[in-house]
C-alpha cells in the first residue's frame, strides 16, 4: 500500500468497531495512478457497511495529500478474512473466492464506448469456438448489452434457471449469457456499482457453463470504479484493449490499460479496430482514422499487437443481422481469427506460473 495513503486512511474511522479503516482491516488495496488515488474496501465482517460514510472521509483524507486531486473508492462485495498485516495483502483477494468456469477467462475492454468492443469481443468469441474450442461469452457490458443482437437472438424467452445453475444460451457455438437476455430491449438498466459487479459475478459463477476452455468477458465500456470493480472482482487471465486509432481513442486506451495494470491483470494485447476503410464497391483502401496508431503505441507501451480489423460496412450489417463476421472466410474473419488466438496464446502464457530459480 502506498505509504502517504495508508497514512492518511489511518485518519479515517469506521463507525461500527471505532477504529481506523486500516487497523480495522477494511483497507483492501490502495494507490495511486497520475493524480487519482484508488481505494478499495472490503465489507465489514458482520453487519452493514458504513460505506457511503466513509467515502467522502476517504475522499477529504485521501485529496488533502499533495498531488492527489480525485479519488475513486470502491467496496468488493466479497469480505476475506482478516488479513494479520494489511499492507502484508494479496493484490487480488476477491477475485481467488470466485469460482473460475472456464480455463482461461479473457476480458475485452475498451477506454470508451463506441470502438467495437463488444463486435470484437463476439467474433473473437465465434473465432475460437470455429477453431474446435469450447467458448463462453459472458456479456458485462451490463449498461449496453449488445450480445442478443450480435448472436442473433433477439427474441430470446429469457434464463432459464435448472438445478444445475443458469442455462446459457447457445449461438453460433458460444454459450452465452447476458442481461439483455433478462431485461426488455431498451429499458434502462438503473444499478449502482455494488450492483453491477454482483449481478456479473453471479452471472459468471452461476451459470451452468459446463467444462469451458475459454469465456471471454465483455466489459462495460470506459475506465470508471464499475470496470475497476470488476475487472479487480474476477479471476480475470488477461485483458484484450480495443481501440481505434484516432489519438483520441489511444488516450483512453492507455486508460484502460493503466486501470488493469493496476489490477495485476496482464495485458494480452491490443487489437486496433476500423483500422482502414474498405470500400465495398471498389476494395479500395482509406485510412479515414488514421491507421497503424494503435500498432505504435502498444510498441510504445511494450504491449503485444494482436491484430487490425477494418472498417467493413459488412461487419457492421453482419452484426446487426446476428451473423458475426468470423462465422466466414473473409480477411476480416481470419483477422479475428488470428487475433483470437494470440490472445488465447498470451493468456496462456500469463497463465504459467514463473519459474522457480533455485540458489545451489
Ligand atoms: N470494424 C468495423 N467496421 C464497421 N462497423 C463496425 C466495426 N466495428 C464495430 N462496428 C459497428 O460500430 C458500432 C459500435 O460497435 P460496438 O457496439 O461493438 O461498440 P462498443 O465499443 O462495444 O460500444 P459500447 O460499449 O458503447 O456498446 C456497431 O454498430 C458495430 O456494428
Amino acid at each position: 500500500m502506498d505509504e502517504r495513503l495508508r497514512k492518511a486512511l489511518t485518519n479515517v474511522t469506521e463507525r461500527q468497531s471505532g477504529r481506523n479503516i486500516v487497523d480495522a482491516h477494511r483497507v483492501d488495496s490502495a494507490s495511486v495512478a497520475g493524480d487519482t488515488a484508488t481505494i478499495v474496501l472490503t465489507p465489514p465482517v458482520a453487519g452493514n457497511a458504513d460505506f457511503e460514510t466513509l467515502r467522502p472521509l476517504i475522499e477529504t483524507a485521501v485529496t488533502a495529500i499533495k498531488g492527489i486531486n480525485r479519488a475513486r473508492v470502491i467496496m468488493t462485495a466479497h469480505r476475506e478474512q482478516p488479513q494479520k498485516q494489511a499492507h502484508a495483502q494479496p493484490p487480488r483477494p476477491a477475485a481467488k473466492a470466485v469460482h473460475k468456469p472456464a480455463r482461461r477467462i479473457i476480458a475485452v475492454a475498451s477506454g470508451k464506448g463506441g470502438v467495437g468492443k463488444s463486435t470484437v469481443a463476439a467474433n473473437l468469441a465465434v473465432a475460437l469456438a470455429r477453431d474446435g474450442m469450447k467458448v463462453g461469452l459472458l456479456d458485462a457490458d451490463i449498461y449496453g448489452p449488445s450480445a442478443p443482437r450480435l448472436f442473433g437472438i433477439t427474441d430470446a424467452p429469457g434464463l432459464r434457471k435448472t438445478d444445475a445453475g443458469v442455462q446459457p444460451i447457445t449461438a453460433h457455438g458460444v454459450k452465452l449469457v447476458s442481461i439483455g437476455f433478462v431485461i426488455k430491449p431498451g429499458a434502462p438498466v438503473v444499478w449502482r456499482g455494488p450492483m453491477v459487479q454482483g449481478a456479473i459475478r453471479q452471472f459468471m459463477t452461476d451459470t451452468d457453463w459446463g467444462d469451458l476452455d475459454v469465456l471471454i468477458l465483455d466489459m462495460p465500456p470506459g475506465t470508471g470504479d464499475a470496470q475497476l470493480a470488476i475487472a479487480q472482482d474476477l479471476p480475470v487471465d488477461g485483458a484484450v484493449i480495443v481501440s481505434t486509432p484516432q489519438d483520441l481513442a489511444l488516450d483512453d486506451a492507455r486508460k484502460a490499460i493503466g486501470m488493469f495494470e493496476q489490477t495485476h491483470i496482464p495485458i494480452l494485447g491490443i487489437v486496433e479496430n476500423m483500422s482502414s476503410f474498405i470500400c465495398p464497391h471498389c476494395g479500395g483502401n482509406s485510412d479515414i482514422f488514421g491507421h497503424g496508431g494503435a500498432k505504435d503505441e502498444a510498441e510504445r507501451l511494450g504491449v503485444a499487437f494482436l491484430g487490425e480489423i477494418p472498417l467493413h460496412p459488412q461487419l457492421r450489417t453482419s452484426s446487426d443481422e446476428g451473423t458475426p463476421a468470423a462465422l466466414g472466410d473473409s480477411p476480416v474473419a481470419r483477422a479475428f481469427l488470428k487475433a483470437a488466438k494470440a490472445a488465447l496464446e498470451a493468456a496462456e502464457l500469463a497463465s504459467k506460473p514463473a519459474p522457480e530459480i533455485i540458489f545451489g
